[in-house]
């Protein structure tokens, strides 16, 4: 078996990992997340969202996060842009990339971003051409792409539709996301077919919610399509506040465990890592999720 040399990893710790939470996190802890998360190699960052606050009060701060954290050359920073409100919010901070967020599933859509499949395309389509136009690239958020909180399963067909869709109006790349984590390998292998169809696999990317403990598995199974492109939660934090019940990504401390135990390269330092989890879950007054950094910090003693 054939796998990639290298592995992309974008951090979405700060976006996802803390969209969900209950508690109000001050910026600056956000903001030394971010920087933590930079110096431990981590070389593509989703920061924040411009969503409304009344739906996701936990990211209202974004333009203070934005402007807070400390670029660094060679590191892209992503931020969620829903509609054109939301891009020309975005546009003041000078995001490397924007993220269009739409679902495999209708009714995950309108609880999400209160629209159907098709007006969510509306939407982003203007989003899409004023980045473009802007010179910031332009990934896309496939939701429910294995299975959705509302209407169960999803079949193929509807990934490959909504990639479809993506591709019709310039997104560039494309997240295959099982948003609450049900998914095992040979569905999740069925969803990356289904994007093929619209995509390179180059222009994949794995996004695994850890729900039922499949997510490495999955990550696997997507690695040995060619997917070198994957997205993960320091500490394993998160959750959709429009998926009851799903929890966190993949920790990314348990990805970067499994890439460099096959040899990957992913140019990240886990033991910086694992501080940069610690400094988050101790923010958040709980244990990591992550059992590489537990079992790493058991081990430090
Ligand atoms: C999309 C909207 C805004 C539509 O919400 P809406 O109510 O349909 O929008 P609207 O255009 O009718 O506007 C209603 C109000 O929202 C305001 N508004 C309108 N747009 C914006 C904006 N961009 N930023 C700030 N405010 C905004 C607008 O100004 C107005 O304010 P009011 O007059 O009532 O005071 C809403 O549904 C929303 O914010 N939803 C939250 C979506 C979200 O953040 N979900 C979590 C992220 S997705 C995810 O986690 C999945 C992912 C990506 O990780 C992959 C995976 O795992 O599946």
């Amino acid at each position: 078996m054939n796998y990639p040399a290298q592995v992309r990893l974008v951090e979405v710790g700060p976006r996802d990992g803390l969209q969900n939470e209950k508690q109000p996190l001050p910026a600056a802890v956000k903001i030394e997340l971010v920087q933590r998360l930079q110096a431990a190699g981590l070389r593509e960052i989703e920061v924040t969202s411009y969503v409304s606050p009344k739906w996701v009060p936990q990211m209202a701060d974004n333009h203070q996060v934005m402007a807070g954290i400390e670029r660094r050359t060679g590191v892209r920073y992503s931020v969620l842009t829903p509609n054109l409100k939301g891009f020309e919010a975005a546009l003041a901070d000078r995001p490397d990339e924007i993220v269009v967020f739409g679902a495999a599933s209708e009714a995950f859509s309108q609880k999400n971003i209160n629209c159907s499949i098709a007006e969510s395309m509306e939407r982003f389509a203007p989003v899409v051409q004023a980045a473009l136009a802007a010179g910031i690239a332009v990934r896309g958020a496939m939701s429910c792409t294995v299975g959705c909180p509302y209407e169960g399963e999803i079949p193929p067909e509807r990934v490959e539709m909504l990639a479809g869709l993506m591709k019709a109006i310039g997104v560039q790349r494309v997240d295959v996301a099982d948003t609450i984590g049900v998914g095992t390998p040979l569905k999740v292998q069925r969803a990356i077919e289904a994007t093929c169809k619209h995509y390179e696999i180059d222009r994949v990317s794995g996004h695994f919610h850890d729900t039922y403990g499949q997510a490495l598995s999955n990550t696997l199974a997507a690695l040995q399509m060619g997917v070198w492109n994957f997205q993960s939660s320091v500490a394993g934090l998160g959750g959709c506040p429009y998926a009851k019940g799903a929890t966190g990504n993949v920790a990314t401390e348990d990805l970067v465990y499994l890439l460099h135990g096959m040899g990957i390269a992913t140019g990240i330092d886990l033991d910086a890592l694992v501080d940069a989890g610690t400094f988050i879950s101790d923010a958040l007054g709980r244990p990591t999720g992550s059992r590489v950094a537990r079992a790493l910090l058991a081990r430090r003693g």
